[in-house]
């Protein structure tokens, strides 16, 4: 498989523009708790890299990952929010609950992004196994929430 020995979140910090001034929120389900806090580390370390002060980060919880949607739009509409980032992990389990997740949540955020004009980040890992979720929260392939931290700087910068 294309990504069994990658580290998936290497990145390039070239040409990032500067987002010292900049306030993101980041949405956090509750859900798969070891792994969503281990994507919250890594969004927030990675913003803190980047210039952004620690009191222009705000975190808001939300109990699982179906709920981003509604956490993510609560946080867009906010005047001093310049973008969203939304965390979860939905792990596969023996229905199919795990489809009508990802798909309203995948929907959801997406909705959110173009209804306020604004960033509004899919950090929501769907993996089949807790090993998987894991490999991609600062595990052998990299950390989610760094990408997800990434992408929204990136489009901050557009
Ligand atoms: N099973 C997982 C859930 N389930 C909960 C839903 O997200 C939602 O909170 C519930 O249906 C009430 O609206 N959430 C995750 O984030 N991850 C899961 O694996
Ligand atoms: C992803 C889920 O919603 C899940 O954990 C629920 O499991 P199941 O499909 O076995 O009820």
């Amino acid at each position: 498989m294309a990504t069994a020995l990658k580290n998936l979140s290497e990145y390039s910090d070239k040409n990032l523009s500067d987002v010292s001034g900049k306030t993101f929120a980041i949405v956090v389900s509750e859900w798969n708790e070891e792994v969503t806090e281990a994507l919250y580390k890594g969004a927030k370390e990675t913003l803190l890299v980047n210039g952004v002060s620690e009191k222009n980060i705000i975190r808001k919880n939300v109990p699982g990952s179906y709920e981003l949607s509604l956490g993510a739009q609560w946080m867009a509409q906010r005047a001093d929010v310049d973008a969203v980032i939304c965390l979860g992990c939905v792990i596969q389990g023996e229905t199919k609950h795990f489809d009508f997740i990802n798909q309203a949540v995948a929907i959801g955020i997406t909705e959110v992004n173009l209804k306020f004009n604004k960033p509004v980040i899919f950090g929501v890992l769907t993996p089949d196994t807790q090993e998987q979720a894991l490999d991609r929260a600062g595990g052998k392939h990299g950390n989610k929430g760094d990408e997800a931290a990434i992408t929204a700087i990136k489009m901050l910068g557009f």
